[in-house]
């Protein structure tokens, strides 16, 4: 693309030459990759400036810089006020606003984003739709599937997907959007056709000033949603009644709203809900009728899920009968309440709960179940929210009858100082649980502790591959540890 006409949406922009001529063959934010006849956007980052790679950047084939500071290079540097949101709107344009032709579910909340992207997924799977997902666990366009660094990648990653997506021809795109990338303008120029609303908890409190704000971030979504070019298709907002949040959030928009609840009249309910250890039955009522739900997934909270899911499927007219051999399929999610079956007589079971809204509820649903005793192995991130270490420590103990307070990614921070935020003001006695830093021995210990119709839960890491230390990743698998530990313990 001719770069003057790449430039035509940024304002008041300033050139140190002429850019007449000039042919851009890709978009660049990272100096270490390679890519002849580049634009390469100096992003100031958290831990890292760009403008302090632009000679290697140049190197590897950059032709033109977009700055917001003063850099100093032989080639054309083009001065923007903000780099981020210039990046954004070049990747809209160069990639020729692929959203804008391809349908987009977005889907935020502190819990349940993965989840519903993937029963969203399976329903429109069984609608006969191809689908491209992005989200913590991977980027996925039909089978195939690519690894991500971040639950809601930048703005030009995201771009360059959606128009891989539309090349591959997926009908239907569906991504988690997390309170960073809303707060951040990842998905700035990304046009949606539904955003989808789980709930609010405590969470990123590191990042964000309080609830408040991380709430705000989160309205951003709503806010956006039929805001830029109409596909002339009704937009929605999928909003969840019995989280007082949603409020907040209908204000936020100006298109329409499908509520669905548990609790209260809404459009989508869920009614006669009966919950058991091997699943989950419900009657849907919608606005086209009324259908009979027997999911094999578990606990309340996969209710709001499946109904969260059921919402945007009807929104976009996918009949009722398809919702229900859909979500009737699905027999898990990778690394959410997943057990590790070696046909051992007590259960162990990995989830990816790391908040305290979330362990309570698996907790909770784990011990309504429970016929042993209930044990549970958890961490606290490091590099993340101090505040939620202590709430989480005290929700453990709150249901489990013994607690292993463990390592969960301790990053850049001190394990053992991670683990004294859990559990310094904790007033259950010491007897009730063990703080074993180390990981595998912590699962190892559980493994040792468990008998017959006991329950372990594994929590915080769910599909997770690796534990974080300082700035290594090493491979590490809850559930290749927990497998191991029983085989060694004996079946
Ligand atoms: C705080 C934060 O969000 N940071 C994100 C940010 O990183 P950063 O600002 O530190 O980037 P940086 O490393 O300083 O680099 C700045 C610029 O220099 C460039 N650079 C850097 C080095 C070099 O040699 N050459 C070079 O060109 C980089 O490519 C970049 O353009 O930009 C990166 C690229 O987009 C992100 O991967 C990174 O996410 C980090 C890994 C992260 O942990 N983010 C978390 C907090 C996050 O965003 N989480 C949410 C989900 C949370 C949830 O829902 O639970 C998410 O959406 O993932
Ligand atoms: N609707 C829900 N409400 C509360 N807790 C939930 C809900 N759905 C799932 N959970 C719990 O939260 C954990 C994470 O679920 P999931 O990965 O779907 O959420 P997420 O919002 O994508 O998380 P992340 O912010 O890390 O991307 C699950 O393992 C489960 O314990
Ligand atoms: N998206 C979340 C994942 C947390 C998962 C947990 N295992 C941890 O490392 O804290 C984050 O980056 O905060
Ligand atoms: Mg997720």
């Amino acid at each position: 693309m001719r770069l003057v006409e790449l430039l035509e949406e940024i304002p008041f922009y300033n050139a140190s030459t002429s850019l007449e001529g000039i042919q851009i063959d890709s978009i660049e934010m990272d100096s270490r990759v390679n890519s002849p006849n580049s634009l390469f956007v100096c992003i100031s980052g958290y831990t890292q400036d760009g403008h302090d790679f632009v000679d290697q950047a140049i190197s590897n084939g950059a032709i033109a810089i977009i700055a917001e500071k003063p850099v100093k290079t032989n080639v054309p540097v083009i001065m923007v006020r903000d780099t981020a949101r210039a990046m954004s709107m070049l990747a809209v344009r160069f990639y020729h606003n692929p959203t804008r032709k391809l349908p987009l579910i977005g889907v935020t909340g502190t819990n349940g984003k993965t989840t519903v992207t993937y029963l969203l997924e399976t329903i429109f799977n069984h609608n006969k739709q191809k689908t491209g997902v992005i989200g913590t666990i991977q980027m996925k366009i039909g089978d195939e599937t690519y690894p991500v660094n971040n639950t809601t990648p930048d703005s030009l990653s995201l771009q360059r997907f959606f128009s891989k997506m539309l090349h591959k021809e997926v009908d239907q795109a569906i991504m988690e959007v997390s309170s960073h990338a809303l707060d951040m303008g990842r998905v700035h120029g990304c046009e949606f056709d539904v955003a989808i609303f789980t709930n609010l908890s405590q969470d990123h409190l590191d990042y964000h000033k309080d609830i408040d704000d991380y709430l705000r971030a989160k309205s951003l979504l709503f806010a956006q949603l039929g805001n830029t070019y109409a596909k002339h298709q009704p937009k929605f907002a999928v909003l969840n009644e019995d989280d007082p949040s949603s409020s907040v959030l209908k204000r936020s928009t100006a298109q329409n709203i499908l509520t669905y609840s548990c609790k209260k009249e809404a459009d989508v309910t869920a009614k006669d809900i009966r919950l058991d250890a091997g699943g989950t039955s419900f009657t849907l009522r919608t606005p086209v009728g009324a259908i009979e739900i027997n999911s094999k997934l578990i606990g309340m909270f996969n209710v709001y899920n499946m109904l969260a899911a059921s919402t945007a499927a009807i929104a976009k007219n996918i009949p009722l009968a398809v919702i229900k051999d859909a979500l009737e399929s699905i027999t898990g999610v990778n690394g959410r309440f997943e057990p590790v079956d070696e046909k051992q007589n007590y259960a162990v079971i990995v989830d990816y709960a790391h908040t305290p809204d979330s362990l309570e509820n698996v907790m909770q649903t784990i011990k309504e179940f429970a016929e042993g005793k209930v044990y549970v192995v958890v961490g606290c991130g490091g590099d993340r929210d101090r505040t939620k270490r202590p709430l989480m420590a005290g929700i453990a103990l709150h249901y489990a009858d013994r607690a292993i307070f463990t390592s969960d990614n301790p990053r850049t921070e001190d394990p053992a100082q991670i683990l004294k935020d859990m559990t310094t003001d904790l007033s259950r006695n010491k007897a009730d649980y063990d703080v074993i830093s180390d990981r595998k021995e912590a699962i190892e210990h559980a493994i040792k502790l468990a008998q017959k119709n006991d329950i372990i839960l594994i929590a915080g890491k769910g599909h997770e591959t690796y534990q974080q230390i300082g700035l290594v990743k090493y491979d590490f698998d809850d559930r290749e540890v927990a497998r191991h530990a029983i085989k060694t313990k004996g079946i």
